[in-house]
């Protein structure tokens, strides 16, 4: 299994530099235990799932705790065909997947979000969750909505994706649970996830 995202933080700002590299600096404590990458675009992460969503959501809360608009384009992916196998990125939650009902899956997943931790900053997020190469793909789509609709983070549906609005730790947890127990758990499934704080239309 490789587990692993493509992240880009947009800040809204003149001194966007110092906010992007505010943000990586948040990355410093998972250095150890995630493959992290920054280049010119985006910043490559790859490992286990429990680090990576992590860090996703500390980079984007280090981003976030600053006064100007942000938003943060990430694509995850699990499962890919083309990618190596990595014993760095093999998961628990997705071995345990392999046996367990949609029912359990989803309650699994509203539990997870209820313990999440609370950091004190407000984000949006919409998302969606590609389940590629699979018979009946919608089954776990909707399955993953209804989860959606139930866990606290729920704003609205949209055409393409769902949005949710909450704490960064409640609203990443969410989008974990939604990667990692929804889609066949040996298949290949992506994510393709906007994160936005500090809008001025929101004001
Ligand atoms: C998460 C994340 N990683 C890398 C970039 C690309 N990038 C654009 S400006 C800048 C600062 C140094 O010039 C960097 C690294 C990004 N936007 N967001």
């Amino acid at each position: 299994m490789f587990i692993g995202a493509q992240v880009s933080l947009y800040p809204m700002t003149s001194d966007f530099e110092q906010v992007i590299l505010s943000g990586l600096k948040a990355l410093d404590p998972y250095r150890d235990r995630l493959r992290i990458e920054t280049d010119d675009m985006s910043t490559l992460f790859v490992g286990a799932s429990a680090p990576l969503f992590d860090a996703l959501r500390d980079l984007f809360a280090r981003a976030a705790q600053q006064p100007p608009h942000v938003t943060m384009h990430v694509t995850l992916s699990r499962g890919c065909p083309g990618e190596p196998d990595d014993p760095s990125c093999r998961c628990e939650t997705l071995s345990q997947a392999q046996d367990q009902t949609l029912a359990e899956r989803q309650t699994l997943a509203t539990e997870a979000v209820q313990a999440a931790p609370v950091l004190g900053v407000e984000i949006d997020v919409q998302f969606s969750l590609y389940v590629l190469g699979r018979d009946r793909h919608m089954d776990e789509i909707y399955g993953c909505i209804d989860f959606l609709k139930a866990s606290g983070t729920f704003l609205r549906s949209k055409n393409f994706c769902t949005r949710l609005r909450g704490d960064a730790g409640a609203v990443f947890e969410a989008v974990r649970q939604a990667f990692l127990r929804f889609g066949p758990a040996e298949g290949h499934v992506t994510i393709d996830l906007t994160a936005s704080a500090n809008s001025p239309t929101l004001r």
